[in-house]
């Protein structure tokens, strides 16, 4: 490493800007002030909330409600008070922060929390060509890497964990994990009476099922006017947990290998009592603030670790709909699951309660089921510090471009061999990543049947993440972002289509498209197929997309050890990444894992240990980190 004079010196000239401030970007911001840093930018889009006040230690309670760059800043400023730290309270993917923007610094460091924002400032990094430093933590997990262009692997260079996705039919049907009831409750039940009425939805396929029969259901969600609010739950109640479940029954085939579902109606779980307690909603629990509107507060429960019997769930899940109707009505249309909303955790709790009981799975509590349903790991004051500081570690080591000691760093939950921290040499860009080499995907499409808007929605914004995409198939423009006028919609569209129809068919070759995002200038091309079927569960988009093969170095290094298919990088984005946002449940996956009696290595002792990895498949294992060493040294920079 460098002197510490060095190092001194390019900390005073260096200008960074950090991303996210708040469980690592508070510890972060501390750091680097007191490292002497004398020149930082924050973004952050956030205000501060009462749950943040455990672990972002700049905050207060009275600077609820304030942006986090700002209080960050000013409570920075009262110890380094002669340091410029200049605040943005914005989303780092507003098109101010462009590529311009982004050369003005030395460094980008991240304390972010999710994918899409990641990747976004992986491009700019890109492009603007400054190195970045991304971090991340789960609990005790936690990661520091280094991606710098052309010398290391970019951020995506190795796939991320999709969120776990489970078969429709789990869902709808035989649910057998208490997530699965959590999952339609959430994605299905609350979507459908509080979200968007329009959107697709398999409790609508269920209720079409029955559309024969005398009842018409396609109505039983919709409130007819003057409809009684409590007689409109009971409804709803019968139709999802009883009705429907018999429905399901009536298919014998199911049920032959599985234990069969019983059907809950609200007469057989509930007395009057409720009609009474509903009337006392209105004066005990007016409040203004929708989001501390509370069907336990309603009925005198207190503790959220408790686990409610069947009855108390009916009812919460009754009072929480009335509320939603009564209190937050303007929402209704427009709400989607918020895990700090206690209404809708409530809702989403008992609901789940209610299907677990019918499918005979164990019930939860609500601390519990606001855990799954918003894929929380509890956050560790510790790791975030830990982490902190390691970037800032890197940071003045791609300061001094010091680029033989860059490592990835990994905290791992159990000290192995007295090792919490295992560091690891970066690995080279993977020459197949489509973001940071020019290697084109392919995507395959039924070119008959594909529309512009699926193809520039599902697989441009939603699996390139390109927020202002641009369209070319050779010089014809298919499609910009923005607002285009109507009737250009409809030029691109017939566009799309025309050179999709000249395809022959079926397709061999293939068509080459040119998608560029203008903000992060970034080009992706991509072939694509025609297809003529797909398989409706697996692959509901009706697209297939692909050509993301993994490195060279993996192919070679196969035989040497299971597993390093991947990057380290993976290994620890399975752990560290979870997405905060989303709300699926992340994918476990494939894990690597050493034997207990394993040696990790230290950096200093690599020659010596070449351990093997076990992979595994098991989701709850703790997920730890690859140490075999003869890949480090194939990839090792040069
Ligand atoms: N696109 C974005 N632009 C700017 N800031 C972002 C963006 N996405 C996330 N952030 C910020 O990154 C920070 C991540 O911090 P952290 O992981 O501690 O999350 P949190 O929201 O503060 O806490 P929690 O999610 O655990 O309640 C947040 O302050 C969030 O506002
Ligand atoms: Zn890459």
């Amino acid at each position: 490493m460098a002197s510490s004079s060095s190092s001194s010196s390019v900390i005073k000239e260096a200008k960074v800007l950090m991303v996210g401030a708040g469980g690592i970007g508070c510890e972060l911001l501390k750091t680097l002030a007191l490292s002497g840093f004398p020149d930082i930018h924050i973004i952050d889009m956030d205000t501060i909330e009462v749950s943040n006040l455990n672990r972002q230690f700049l905050f207060r309670q009275s600077h609820v409600g304030q942006s986090k760059a700002k209080v960050a800043r000013d409570a920075v400023l009262k110890f380094r008070p002669h340091i410029n730290i200049t605040p943005y309270h914005a989303n780092v993917k507003d098109p101010e922060f462009d590529v311009d923007f982004f050369k003005q610094f030395n460094v980008v460091l991240n304390g972010l929390d999710n994918l899409d924002a990641r990747r976004h400032v992986n491009r700019l990094c890109l492009s603007a060509n400054v190195p970045l430093v991304e971090s991340g933590t789960t609990g005790f997990l936690g990661q520091v890497t280094v991606h710098v262009k052309g010398r290391t692997e970019c951020y995506e260079c190795q796939p991320k964990p999709a969120p776990k996705t489970y078969p429709v039919c789990t869902i709808t049907s035989t649910p057998s994990k208490f997530v699965h009831c959590i999952v339609w409750a959430k994605d299905l039940l609350f979507a459908k009476l509080f979200g968007d009425k329009n959107q697709d939805n398999d409790l609508n396929v269920r209720s079409s099922d029955a559309a024969s029969s005398s009842e018409n259901v396609e109505d039983v969600f919709e409130r007819r006017k003057d409809e009684d609010i409590d007689q409109y739950g009971r409804k709803i109640f019968d139709h999802v947990f009883g009705y429907n479940i018999e429905l399901a029954l009536s298919n014998e085939e199911t049920w032959k290998n599985r234990n069969k579902p019983k059907p809950i109606y609200s007469k057989d779980v509930l007395s009057d009592e409720l009609t009474q307690q509903n009337g006392n909603l209105d004066k005990n629990y007016a409040c203004d603030d929708g989001f501390s509107v509370s069907a336990m507060a309603s009925l005198g429960m207190k503790n959220p670790q408790d686990i409610w019997s069947l009855k108390e769930n009916s009812r919460i899940f009754l009072v929480a709909q009335r509320l939603f109707f009564t209190k937050r009505e303007k929402e209704i249309g427009n709400l989607s699951f918020d895990k700090d909303d206690q209404l809708a955790v409530e809702f989403v709790t008992a609901a789940a309660n209610i299907r677990a009981a019918s499918f005979g799975i164990p019930l939860h509590s609500l601390f519990e089921a606001k855990g799954i349903a918003g894929n929380i790991v509890h956050a560790v004051a510790t790791t975030n510090a830990v982490i902190a500081g390691l970037i800032v570690i890197e940071a003045i080591k791609v300061l001094q471009n010091d680029v033989k000691n860059y490592r990835m760093t990994y905290c791992l939950e159990h000290p192995s061999r007295n090792m919490l921290l295992m560091p690891v040499e970066p690995f080279e860009p993977n020459k197949s990543c489509y973001v940071c080499s020019e290697t084109p995907l392919t995507l395959e499409i039924n070119t008959n049947h594909s529309k512009l808007k699926d193809f520039v929605e599902k697989i441009v914004k939603a699996k390139l993440g390109m927020n202002i995409p641009l369209i070319m198939c050779a010089s014809n423009l298919l499609y910009e972002a923005g607002d285009v006028e109507n009737d250009m919609v409809a030029i691109y569209a017939a566009n799309l289509e025309k050179v999709l129809a000249e395809l022959p068919s079926p397709v061999t070759g293939g068509t080459m498209l040119t998608v560029e995002d203008m903000q992060q200038e970034f080009v992706c091309n991509i072939n694509i197929k025609h297809r003529e079927e797909f398989d409706e569960e697996k692959e509901p988009d009706g697209m297939v997309l692909s050509g993301w093969t993994q490195p060279v170095s993996t192919a070679e290094n196969k035989d040497k050890s299971v597993g390093n298919g991947s990057s380290t990088a993976d290994a620890s984005t399975a752990a560290v990444e979870s997405e905060k946002d989303e709300i699926e449940i992340v994918s476990p996956s494939r894990k690597r894992k050493l034997p207990d009696d394993s040696n990790i290595p230290s950096v200093a002792d690599e020659a010596k240990h070449h351990k093997q990895l076990q992979v595994i498949d098991d989701e709850d294992d703790l997920v730890v980190l690859d140490g075999n060493l003869d890949c480090f040294k194939q990839r090792r920079l040069t």
